[in-house]
């Protein structure tokens, strides 16, 4: 049984039309990306894996022991508010210090621990946020952007903890990231939404696709190619990775998938 499967989901807000017909299944250890362009439903989706949100219809199964540990976009921190690392990573239960330790050193962050969190910069937030969402040993961790504000090597850290994460927790990780040349290096799957699923499979495959291209550009194509060709050990998909290509949803043309409307969503509800 998968850890997580989306049936046919659409979600309506005032009106808009933000994700139609979104199906998707998570499989337990396995490292899946999320991209799409600005205002594509991205952290929609997530807030409804996370259950911070209600689809307006389709259907989402969870696995009863599925736990998630979640890292937002961003979060608001008051600059009037005297709260240590140390101390906020025991919010909102206690934990053992040697348990905030070791989460906060395998993220990097180790000697963060008794600064004043108002006082991080931007990559050094995100880091803590990490730490504090795998404290409760999640079976999926759920990231938004989590990379945002980490420079070039800290981006390479950061996606070699998140693959040490899934190695050591085996938890599946869902990321969504707007840096497509890492992201293909890092993921098992790729998912590329625009309102509804455009296309998805192993990232190879996704970033030779019709709808891909359409969406980012040969110049993002491009990059990805160099990126991967130039990785050293790297060894290029074989035939027996035919069998994992890229499923296509949006045509086969090179057109930009067309945004998603309103009659178009939850056709299906009752
Ligand atoms: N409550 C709401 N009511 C109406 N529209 C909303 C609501 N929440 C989000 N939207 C719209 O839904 C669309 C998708 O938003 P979302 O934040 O999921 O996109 P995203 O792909 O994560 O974007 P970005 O890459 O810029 O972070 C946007 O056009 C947004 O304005």
């Amino acid at each position: 049984m998968s850890l997580l499967m989306l049936d046919a989901i659409g979600v309506v807000r005032n009106g808009n039309v933000i994700l139609d017909d979104v199906s998707l299944e998570l499989a337990r250890g396995e490292i899946v990306t999320i991209v799409g362009p600005n205002g594509s439903g991205k952290s929609t989706l997530l807030r409804l894996i996370i259950g911070a949100l209600a689809p307006s219809c389709g259907r989402v199964t969870r696995d009863e022991h599925l736990s998630i540990g979640y890292v937002p976009q961003r979060i608001q921190i008051d600059p009037t508010l005297p709260v240590t690392v140390g101390r906020f990573m025991a919010l909102p239960h206690r934990r053992h210090q040697s348990d905030i330790e070791a989460a906060l050193t395998s993220a990097g962050a180790g000697d963060l621990i008794k600064r004043q969190l108002s006082a991080l910069s931007g990559g050094q937030l995100q880091k803590v946020l990490v730490a504090r969402a795998l404290l409760e040993r999640p079976s999926l961790l759920v990231l938004d952007e989590a990379n945002q504000g980490l420079d070039h090597r800290a981006t390479a850290e950061f996606y070699r903890h998140i693959d040490r994460v899934r190695t050591e927790l085996g938890c599946a990780v869902l990321m969504v990231s707007h840096e497509l040349h890492v992201v293909m290096k890092a993921s098992d799957r790729v998912i590329c939404l625009n309102g509804t699923v455009c296309c998805q499979g192993r990232p190879e495959r996704v970033a030779a696709s019709p709808e891909w291209q359409s969406l980012f550009g040969i110049e993002e194509r491009d990059a990805v190619a160099f990126y991967r060709h130039t990785e050293p050990g790297h060894a290029e998909p074989d035939q027996g990775e035919q069998a994992h290509d890229a499923q296509s949803h949006a045509g086969s043309g090179h057109e930009a998938p067309a945004a998603p409307q309103q009659e178009r969503a939850c056709r299906h509800a009752g």
